[in-house]
This record gives C-alpha cells, structure tokens and sequence, in this order.
C-alpha cells in the first residue's frame, strides 16, 4: 500500500527514527518535522529527504497541508500536543504510552470524537499480522477456550537521568514503558477487560516503579500474570494456554512467530505471519486505512481499557508523576 496522506513527525528521537524509515520502506516520506531541539530536526530532514521543518512545534499543528501528526515525545508531554493537534483538526497517532493516565486519555478521547478524528496509540502489538493470524484461531476454536497467560517483559536499563527510562520527571517507570505492551497483549487476546487486578511494586531509587507484578481476571475467567522489570533482563514472552494447546510468542512485542504445543501428544506447531522489520509499517498502513475511513483497525477501546488498568495499577500503590500532584 502506497502511503497516501501527509505526515508530520513531531519528535526525532530513537522510534522517530524507525517510523522515517518505515515510511520510506514504504515508498513513501515524511511531509514535515517538528522537534524541541530545531538542529536535530534539521539533521533528521536531511537524512531523510524531508522538505518542511517548522522553527515552532506548534506551527505544525497550524499548516494545512499536514493530515496526520506522529508524536514520538515523552510519555508526560504527549497530551499537551494531543490537545493542540486534535484541535487544530489533525488525526493522531501517539507513541505508547498514549498519556499519563486515563484522565488525560479520556479528554483526548472527547476531543477526537467532537473533531470526527482518528486518534491512536501506536501500540505496534495492535498490528502485527501473528496477532490477527492467533485471533483467527482462537476464534475458530482451534485450541478450545482460553484459560490464563504469563507476560514477561525485562529490560536493563541504567539509572540515568539523562535519558526518560528512570526520570520522574519524563514520566519514567515500567509500567508506561513495558507494562503497556504486555496489557496490550491480554486486552488482545482477553474476552473482555479484566474486572479484578492486584499488583506490587518495587520503586527504582529515582521514585518511579522499577518492577511490578500483576494478577489479572475478566467476567470469563480467564486470568492472567505480568511480571516487568526495568533494571533486569528477562524475555518478552509471551504465553496463552488453552484447554488443547499453549502457544508461546517470544520478542512479542514486534513479534512475527507463534509456537504452539498441543496438549493431546506434545507436538508443536509454527506459525509465521508478518515480519519484525516491518512492524511501523504495519502501523502506518493500519493508520491510513483508518483515516480513509475503510474501518477501524487502531483499537482505541483496547488502549482505553489498558491505560485503566495502568491508571488503577499506579493508583493502588500511590504512584503520582509531577503532573498529578
Ligand atoms: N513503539 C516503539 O517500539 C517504541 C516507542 N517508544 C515511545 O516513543 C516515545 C519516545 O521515545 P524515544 O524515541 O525512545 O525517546 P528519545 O529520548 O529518543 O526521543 C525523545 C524525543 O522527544 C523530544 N523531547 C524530549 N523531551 C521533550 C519535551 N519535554 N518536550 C518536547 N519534546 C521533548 C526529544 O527532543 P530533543 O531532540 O530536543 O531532545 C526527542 O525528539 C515514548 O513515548 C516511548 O515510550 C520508544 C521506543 C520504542
Ligand atoms: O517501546 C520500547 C521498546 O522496548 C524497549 C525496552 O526493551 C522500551 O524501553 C521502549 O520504550
């Protein structure tokens, strides 16, 4: 699919790297960049062939020749431009984590509906294609009803405060930086949201959750664990067992390969769909075919409901950020 509409990126750090590429794998580019730091966006445009890029940030959201804006910038700074871009009547698509909390998600949400725009979380797990291709399944019937799944997600990431993975005050923690892909990954693949949840967390010397467990349930029993780490590897894995099989996805977040293990004699099953390399072009697409109004393939319930899930989890432990105070 050819990329059809005029994006503009606002943000150039590392995954608005990756979505410039991704354009252009896409045989498409960029229409404008907008950054913090205007040299950088200078430098990005030149990499990229980019023909516009604005002295302002918020000239972005007043040139109306942008239809789409991409905000790649940190989690506590997304709503401020999610308020100026869907007012000024662009469509959306945010970097996970969409917001800070379900209040500032809930009013991005009012504002796009009042606008008739499209808004999204660029959750990567909402389009990869091993994730249709499971669905399918499980909705077949194939491996019988879901009974419960284990997330893991660890990343080691040093406390440096130069950067947003620790920083309070850049709305660190792993709850929005990991915890949202594997709540993601059981909003997907849950019947419905889950109605029960208790968590613990463990707090990084900076103030913010370093790691945190989950136990979730929905009105359909299935349950599932979540174990994040921030300041210690562990695998993304990803787990569903059912009463015929489990079916085992690793790297989920951009995964591209499903295993499956059947209960019955233990043989396994491969199932490749999609590649990893390709996981913002999936997005792009999906985007795109949103905003041209073929039908809606970004899942903003499924962001509300994890972002509820998230705000409850901090809420619990009486985890504030700056901005919440
Ligand atoms: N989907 C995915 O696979 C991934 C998603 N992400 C998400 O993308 C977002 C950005 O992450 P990442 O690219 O790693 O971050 P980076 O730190 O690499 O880049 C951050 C960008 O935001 C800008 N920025 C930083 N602080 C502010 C501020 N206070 N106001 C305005 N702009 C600011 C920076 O501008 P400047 O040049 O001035 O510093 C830079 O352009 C996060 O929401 C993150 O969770 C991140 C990685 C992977
Ligand atoms: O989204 C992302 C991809 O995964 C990384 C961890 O391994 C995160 O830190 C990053 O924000």
């Amino acid at each position: 699919m050819a990329v059809q509409y005029r994006w503009a990126t606002l943000g150039c750090g590392v995954i608005g790297h990756q979505l410039a590429e991704a354009m252009q794998r896409l045989g498409g580019n960029l229409y404008a960049v907008g950054n913090r730091t205007h040299a950088k966006a200078v430098q990005f445009a030149e990499q990229y062939g980019i023909g516009k890029v604005y002295d302002k940030i918020e000239d972005m959201f007043q040139d109306p020749d942008v239809d789409i804006i991409y905000i790649s910038t940190p989690h506590n700074t997304h709503i401020k431009y999610l308020r100026q871009a869907l007012a000024a009547g662009k469509h959306v698509l945010c970097e996970k984590s969409i917001t800070l909390n379900y209040y500032e998600l809930e009013e991005a949400v009012k504002l796009a509906m009042e606008h008739h725009l499209v808004l999204a979380e660029a959750q990567t797990i909402y389009h990869m294609p091993i994730y249709r291709a499971l669905r399918e399944r499980i909705d077949r019937g194939d491996f019988g009803p879901l009974r419960l799944m284990t997330l893991n997600f660890g990343s080691y990431k040093p406390y440096d405060m130069k950067n947003r993975f620790f920083n309070r005050s850049l709305a660190g923690g792993a709850m929005l930086d990991i915890g949202v892909y594997a709540l993601s990954f059981a909003r997907w693949f849950m019947s419905s949201c889950p109605q029960e949840i208790a968590t613990q967390v463990l707090y990084a010397p900076t103030g913010v959750d370093e790691q945190a467990s989950m136990l979730l349930k929905n009105e359909q029993r299935e349950m599932a664990t979540v174990m994040l780490s921030l300041h210690a590897k562990q695998p993304k894995r990803g787990m569903l067992s059912f009463d015929k099989a489990y079916v085992e996805l690793m790297e989920y977040p951009r995964g591209d390969k499903a295993v499956i293990t059947w209960t019955e004699d233990g043989h396994k099953e491969e199932i490749v769909a999609g590649e990893t390399a390709n996981a913002l072009c999936y997005e792009i697409e999906d985007m795109e075919r949103t905003v041209a109004g073929q039908k809606d393939f970004m899942h903003l319930d499924y962001t509300v409901d994890v972002m509820a899930l998230m705000t409850k989890a901090r809420q619990d432990w009486g985890m504030r950020y700056p901005e919440e105070e």
